[in-house]
């Protein structure tokens, strides 16, 4: 079952196409990492999703409700974590998440909600000395107020420590394993391959991309690199190494030459080119394409036309 679907949604403002024409479908208990350079739409998507922004054309619908019309019974059953929450200043912990609950009609424990996103200490603390990653853990607690349906949150780990990221990761799990549906939005490719079971990356407006992490790595056509230690770096070796055939591009720092080769191209061409230099080679390392490579690839367009991932223009 779609617990978010929309249809050709569409947002501007004045001459920007903030979002142009958006086809989403997240399915029931799917964690779904909505990625994009900044200024990609996923805030304005987000925004439209849970009504504070008006679409100017296109629908949508999150459980079932219709995202312009019935955004407060949609409100009712989602947690946010919105991109820019701004604490009360003179409120606690404990006043802001009974707030969250209280708008619920749950009844959670607030002690219990503020203990599990590691503010336990700071209960009864105002809010408004709060660093941003205890902001970033209110926001978190109030968005669980009430076990939601459904979690949209909006850069959940900006601002998080490395331990903060890490649970972040877990009550995303846990939320997942209760039967919750996540939409998260991402620039932290660590953070989305470790969770995401699909992702959606944005560009310009538009869903240039969609599939599952292995997916999307596996049918990405994508060079490869080596890294190949040497005692010594003479005149012609870089020219030579760049009139092979299969060599895109190749670098050196004097240590190691850098090369970046077509996708399985043989490399032992590399090395007896390399040796007719009368170099030694000494470590020599290979890299493969990362998620962070395959984000570049695919939100700046290089080599977009033989990315066989699927493609919605
Ligand atoms: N209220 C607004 N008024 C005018 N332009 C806006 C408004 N909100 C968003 N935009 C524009 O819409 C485009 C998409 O912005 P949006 O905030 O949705 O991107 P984003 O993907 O969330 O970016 P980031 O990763 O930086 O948060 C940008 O060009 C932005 O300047």
């Amino acid at each position: 079952m779609s617990i978010i679907q929309t249809r050709n949604l569409r947002r501007r403002f004045g001459d920007v196409a903030a979002v142009d024409g958006l086809d989403l479908e997240v399915q029931r208990g799917e964690i779904y990492g909505f990625l994009g350079p900044n200024g990609a739409g996923k805030s304005t998507t987000i925004n439209m999703l849970l009504g504070f922004v008006p679409p100017t054309g296109g629908s949508g619908t999150i459980l079932d409700a219709d995202i312009e019309t019935q955004s407060l019974q949609i409100r009712q059953r989602t947690g946010v974590l919105p991109e820019d929450f701004g604490v009360y200043d003179r409120l606690t912990a404990r006043k802001h998440v009974e707030f969250a609950v209280d708008t619920k009609n749950a009844a959670d424990d607030p002690a219990q909600l503020l203990e599990r996103v590691g503010l336990g200490d700071a209960i009864d603390r105002k809010s408004g000395g709060f660093s941003t990653g205890m902001t970033q853990r209110l926001a978190l607690a109030m968005a669980l107020a009430g076990e939601p349906e459904l979690l949209i949150l909006d850069e959940p780990s900006s601002g998080l420590d490395p331990n903060g990221a890490r649970e972040m990761r877990q009550i995303v799990t846990e939320e997942v394993d209760r039967g919750a549906t996540v939409f998260f939005s991402s620039h932290s490719m660590e953070q989305v391959e470790a969770i995401c079971d699909r992702v959606g990356i944005m560009r310009e407006g538009r869903l240039v991309a969609e599939d599952t992490i292995d997916g999307l790595k596996s049918g990405f056509s994508s060079p490869s690199k080596l890294r190949v230690g040497v005692d010594s770096v003479p005149d012609a070796v870089l020219q030579r190494l760049r009139g092979l055939e299969s060599v895109i591009d190749a670098r050196t720092d004097s240590r190691f030459i850098y090369i970046e080769l077509e996708e399985e191209a043989p490399k032992a061409p590399v090395f007896s080119t390399i040796e007719d230099q009368g170099v030694t080679i000494g470590e020599i390392g290979t890299k493969t394409a990362s998620l962070e490579d395959l984000f570049a690839s695919i939100t700046t367009g290089e080599r977009s036309a033989e990315n066989p991932v699927e493609v919605r223009q």
